[in-house]
């Protein structure tokens, strides 16, 4: 067993949470939650997407979302969570160059590119190839680390498609080999779908890691069929210590029919907490957050531990 000692969750519940919400959230709501997620001690909040407003409308504020955080950094520059006194890297999407200039020109320190192993994903997603896409990236990528900005890299569909089904883990390795190659720090790994079980999560990770290190590795699990805590039990085993998660559990993808919101962050502090793993995040801090995002959104809590903590309030 090589359970890590410490977890980075990547908290992406103002992004990938939000993004399929299908009545507009207010760009206010969305700045209270991104907020409330940086003072319950997470260090990094993935907080808009630089997509087109016409493919995914509820990110079309993502201008005024970044403006806004690095305006209230640089009033207070070493922090902006007021409560644990740590600094938050606040994150964005960026799928082309157009998305990049944008961001750049909000002061986002941190991007992400975001690929598929299925090609039919790819195309109804980003509107192009596996391979048409990785060319979009590469001068993002380049673009960016020039600017000083890091990238990160997502996969989609590593444990399944919702058009294609089975993806070969071989497919997965080569699509991250290629993001990592062109300058991302770490690959986020997405179960976009939720259908993955753990081993075949283990098994995948074994192919993947044979490309790029574990250490530059995260989990993106989406828990359509229950498993993800499992599969993240699973990933964890192996020595993944990054993982993406979404307070109150909130999300879905809004090229992914049925898919549902990523695993709770609530869910899996509870988990790692459990094992004794670090990572720095106030678990009834973030359950408080969990419940009122839910109130506001007018939707049940998707979080089993933040449900049974604000019950037994
Ligand atoms: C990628 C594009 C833009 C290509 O879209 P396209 O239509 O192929 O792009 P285009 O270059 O032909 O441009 C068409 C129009 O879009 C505009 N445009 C072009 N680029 C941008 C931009 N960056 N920002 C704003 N506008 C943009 C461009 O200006 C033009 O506007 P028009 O002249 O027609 O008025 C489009 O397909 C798109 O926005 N897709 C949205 C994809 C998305 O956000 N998906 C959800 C996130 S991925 C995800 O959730 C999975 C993940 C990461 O969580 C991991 C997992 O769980 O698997």
């Amino acid at each position: 067993m090589h359970f890590p000692r410490k977890v980075r969750i990547v908290e992406v519940g103002a992004r990938d949470g939000l993004q399929n919400e299908s009545v507009p959230v207010a760009t206010a709501t969305k700045l209270e939650l991104i907020r409330r997620l940086s003072d319950s001690g997470l260090a990094h909040v993935e907080a808009a997407s630089f997509v087109s407003p016409r493919w995914v409308p509820q990110m079309a504020d993502h201008r005024e979302i970044m403006l806004a955080l690095r305006d209230s950094s640089a009033e207070s520059p070493t922090t902006m969570s007021t409560t644990t006194k740590s600094a938050t890297t606040y994150s964005a999407l960026t799928p082309n160059m157009k998305g990049l200039e944008a961001a750049l020109e909000c002061g986002v320190r941190e991007v992400a590119v975001f690929g598929s192993a299925s090609e039919s994903f790819s195309q109804r997603n980003i509107n192009c190839s596996i391979a048409e896409s990785l060319e979009r990236f590469a001068p993002v990528v380049e673009h960016a680390l020039k600017a000083g900005v890091r990238v990160r890299g997502y996969v989609s569909c590593v444990l399944g498609c919702p058009y294609e089904g089975e993806i070969a883990p071989a497919e997965v390795a080569a699509v991250a080999r290629e993001l990592k190659a062109m300058g991302c720090y770490e690959v986020s790994l997405g179960d976009t779908i939720g259908v993955g079980t753990p081993l075949k999560a283990k098994h995948m990770l074994e192919q993947v890691s044979r490309e790029v290190p574990i250490t530059q590795l995260a989990a993106h699990f989406h828990d359509t069929y229950g498993q993800a805590l499992a599969n993240l039990y699973a990933v964890l085993e192996e020595g993944i210590a990054v993982i993406d998660s979404s307070v109150a559990g909130l999300g879905g993808c809004p090229y992914a029919k049925g898919a549902s919101g990523n695993v709770a962050s609530e869910d899996v502090l509870y988990l790692l907490e459990g094992m004794g793993i670090e990572t720095g995040v106030d678990l009834a801090a973030l359950a408080r957050t969990g419940d009122w995002i839910s109130r506001e959104l007018g939707r049940p809590n998707g979080s089993r531990v933040g449900q049974a903590l604000m019950a037994s309030c």
